[in-house]
């Protein structure tokens, strides 16, 4: 399975076109009225119809009831739903059942005592996506372009695709798809000059190092293969690896 990669926070034709043109494979609309990559509905409908057909088209929503998915659907017409709020496994398995599109949910990660909270979306969930908990105090529930310590992850053995999330950009992907060799990556921040405003060259010089990285040898191994050593979800984890003072990069 080739990585998958995301491009999140899209807000203008320009912008879109340049992760379009760049080979990604996702491309992420946030609904999230605080966030500075909000788009409105009448945008959401203009972008959806400038990617259908070449990539998949993500609405992004933080803890949206039935009626205001409803109409984000009705708007930019995804392929699949991030659910990015405090959504519960049950209120995933709701939302799936009632609009019939994939699901990813997005989960914090700041410890091994997150990846215990896994399991309960892997049977809901289509895709998980792995993102770093936001700073305290922070409006935003993501794309505060804050990394977590990748090692967490090392050896994770999911039954669900998941993505890696938080805090990317053009310089420490080819780190991360090196270390995780995740199915996936999702990044915002890391390819904007300013907050919501993305930065064509940046998300062509993030697509290109991740496709490098992946070119070495960072392929996904194919799920149900776990390793000597992984964590499978539920399992007991292995003993923590020495903490990062550091974020990875
Ligand atoms: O990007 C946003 O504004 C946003 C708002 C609300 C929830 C999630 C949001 N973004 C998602 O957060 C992660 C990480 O982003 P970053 O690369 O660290 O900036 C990513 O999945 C975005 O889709």
């Amino acid at each position: 399975m080739s990585l998958e990669i995301k491009i999140c926070g899209l807000s203008t034709a320009e912008t879109l076109e340049a992760a379009l043109g760049a080979g990604a494979d996702m491309v992420g609309m946030v609904f999230f009225a605080p966030s500075p990559r909000h788009v409105d509905f009448a945008t959401a409908a203009v972008l959806g119809a400038q990617a259908r057909g070449r990539a998949q088209i993500v609405a992004l929503t933080v803890d949206a009831d039935d009626a205001a998915l409803a109409a984000i659907l009705d708007a930019l017409r995804p392929g699949m739903l991030q659910l990015h709020g405090r959504e519960t496994p049950a209120r995933v398995a709701a939302i799936k059942a009632r609009f019939g599109l994939p699901v990813m949910k997005a989960l914090g990660i700041a410890g091994r005592e997150d990846l215990a909270a896994l399991a309960a979306y892997e049977s809901v969930a289509d895709r998980l996506l792995l993102d770093a908990k936001p700073p305290r105090g922070a409006v935003l529930p993501g794309g505060n372009g804050v990394t977590f310590d990748w090692n967490l992850l090392a050896g994770l053995d999911l039954a669900r695709p998941f993505m890696l999330s938080g805090g990317l950009d053009p310089e420490n992907v080819a780190n991360a798809v090196r270390l995780i060799h995740p199915p996936g990556l999702d990044v915002s921040s890391g390819v904007e000059r300013g907050p919501g405003i993305k930065d064509p060259s940046r998300i062509e010089a993030f697509l290109r190092a991740a496709r490098a990285a992946e070119a070495e040898g960072g392929a996904r191994r194919p799920s149900g293969d776990t390793p000597a050593g992984a964590t499978a979800i539920g399992a007991k984890p292995t003993p923590p690896s020495p903490a990062r003072e550091t974020s990875p990069s």
